[in-house]
């Protein structure tokens, strides 16, 4: 098959599954109503309402969707228009479809705290056409603090009809589902997060609950389990007598920009590694669910935790930015000299830790997570390095296979491995497999990690979604260390912004035993 009818191949599936995902979310008459918590925020600005247009100018979202903000600011549909319009990425023969999507937006302003804001909240939901019968998703899009006002104040004022007895997933046909979408922090430690999760518990259903990690609706995050347990050959070495080490890592080149001040409270273990770092190790080290249903795989992600102890500071390497004179722009400035930060903070930027998986397949195998803000480059992936080859006959030319997993930017997959150098020798040299998602899915659109999921929770799908139990497990994993940090005050190794992070990361890998060569050259192939 040729490479442009592989291409088609891929968008008429994928044409095929939206089209099928559309008929079962248009099959009902009932209306969707999507309200929107912190409307005035910046989350819903950059991130939530794009996310929305996108799904309604594609058609993906019911026929009756209606759509409200709700904040304390004293704004109107139009006020809103204005503060999002930049962020909608929008083409110039979508402008009437735009008319429509605003067409659909309401506002209401009110207070997060008292219950007569949201009786009124209610009342203008009932208004919207059979509004009183519809199906209601509840973003927050707030700070933490008002998570436990705002869920409670849903619960008593703003719930559909099927009440906390019904399953959310099936509508009853006499009135609509509730279902709740919560942003991270999930709490700032284990006790934290336990109090957030037994409150929500009161109030609503675990399965009427989506708390977002965004990384799992990031393509190649969903992708490794297709990768994994859709391919026989990779199977078999997927285990500590093959695997030397995984390295998990997030890279921003960017600093916290004005932002310190809500990041101080968090530091990049909270904001990165804890959450982000350690669905993607989840998925990676657990086992083959016993199918592709969202409690089968969200079972193996938690007994995957549940095999891991506490992370030991010994194993951890903390580092903050600091600014590069030669630098230009933001990278002149360090954290600390942010006004928005407390005078010498210790809240790490950057953040590499070693941690183990007690099972029979994982023992004794370091998975090496790295994240930071202000580095030189913006990257994630997940690279697994294999064992030597024993028994080496080349003397000592042969590198360690990587296969590599991209997860940004520019997907990809590929297998870092030795072949003979073409020509008149048969001496080893370092190439690889290569599968450029750029090159090989030419043309083919990769929705936006927010899209794939704000679609899920209208279909109910909650495989994408961390559950409760999976928190506490990985708060479980990191409150020592997190409490040990902050006790002592334990002082970031300084690092300049624009470089790989602290010396100490790497000698912390390689005294794990990663090996890094620096002999490897990527030639990007000719398009
Ligand atoms: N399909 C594609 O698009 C492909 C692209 N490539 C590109 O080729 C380039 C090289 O490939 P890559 O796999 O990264 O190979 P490298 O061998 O160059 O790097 C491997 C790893 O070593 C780490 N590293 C870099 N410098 C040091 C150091 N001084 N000490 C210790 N560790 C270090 C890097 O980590 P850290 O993240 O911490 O810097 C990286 O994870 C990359 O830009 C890659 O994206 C390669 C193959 C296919
Ligand atoms: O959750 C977070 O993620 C972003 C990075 O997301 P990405 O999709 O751009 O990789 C990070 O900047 C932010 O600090 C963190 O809270």
């Amino acid at each position: 098959m040729t490479a442009i009818s592989n291409v088609q191949k891929t968008k008429d599936q994928l044409l095929k599954g939206v089209s099928i995902l559309k008929e079962t979310l248009h099959q009902e008459d009932v209306p969707h109503v999507f309200v929107v918590f912190g409307a005035s925020g910046d989350l819903a600005k950059k991130k939530i309402y794009p996310t929305l247009w996108w799904l309604f100018k594609d058609g993906l979202l019911p026929k009756q969707t209606y759509f409200v903000g709700y904040a304390r600011s004293d704004l109107t549909v139009e006020g809103v228009r204005d503060k999002t319009t930049q962020y909608m990425k929008l083409q110039d023969d979508e402008k009437e479809k735009y008319e429509e999507f605003w067409k659909v937006n309401w506002y209401v302003r009110g207070s997060y705290t008292e219950r007569t804001d949201f009786e009124h909240l209610n009342q203008e939901i009932n208004t919207l056409p059979k509004g009183d019968l519809a199906h209601r998703l509840f973003y927050l899009a707030l700070p933490p603090t008002v998570f436990k006002d705002v869920s409670s104040n849903i619960r008593l004022c703003c719930m559909g009809h099927d009440g906390l007895e019904e399953s959310a997933t099936v509508s009853t046909g006499s009135g609509g589902w509730s279902r709740i979408i919560v942003e991270k922090p999930f709490g700032r430690d284990l006790e934290s997060s336990a109090d957030l999760s037994q409150h929500l518990s009161k109030l609503f259903r675990e399965d009427q609950i989506y708390r977002i990690d965004h990384y799992l609706g990031k393509e190649m995050v969903q992708n490794l389990m297709v990768l994994r347990f859709g391919n026989k050959m990779f199977s078999p070495l997927w285990n500590r007598d093959h695997v030397q080490c995984v390295v998990i890592t997030f890279k921003e080149p960017f600093g916290t920009m004005g932002r310190g001040g809500y990041f101080d409270e968090s530091g990049i273990i909270r904001d990165v590694m804890q959450n982000h770092l350690m669905q993607i190790l989840s998925l990676v080290a657990m086992e083959k669910p016993a199918s592709t249903s969202a409690e089968d795989i969200r079972d193996e992600k938690v007994k995957v935790l549940k095999c891991m102890p506490p992370l030991e500071l010994e194993n951890v390497v903390v580092g903050q930015y600091t600014g590069d004179p030669q630098g230009e722009g933001d990278a002149k400035s360090g954290y600390l000299d942010d006004p928005t930060v407390p005078k010498g903070s210790v809240t790490p930027t950057f953040a590499s830790a070693v941690v183990f998986v007690k099972t029979e397949r994982w023992d004794g195998v370091p998975f090496i997570m790295k994240c930071g803000k202000a580095l030189n480059e913006r990257k994630a992936e997940v690279r697994i390095q294999f064992k030597d080859v024993p028994g080496d006959i080349f003397g000592g030319q042969c590198k360690r296979n990587e296969l590599v997993i991209r997860v940004q930017p520019q997907e990809a997959v590929y297998c870092k491995m030795m072949v003979k150098a073409p020509g008149m020798n048969i001496n080893p040299e370092e190439s690889e497999l290569d599968l450029s998602y750029g090159a090989r899915y030419k043309g083919v659109k990769m929705p936006d990690a927010y899209e794939r999921l704000i679609l899920d929770v209208f279909c109910g799908a909650q495989l994408h979604f961390v559950r409760s139990d999976e928190l506490g497990e990985a708060w479980r994993i990191f409150t020592p260390l997190l409490h040990k940090l902050e006790k002592e005050k334990i002082k970031p190794v300084p690092y300049k912004y624009g470089s790989r992070g602290p010396q100490e990361s790497d000698d912390l890998a390689r005294k794990f035993g990663f090996i890094f060569s620096g002999t490897y050259k990527w030639t990007k192939p000719q398009l």
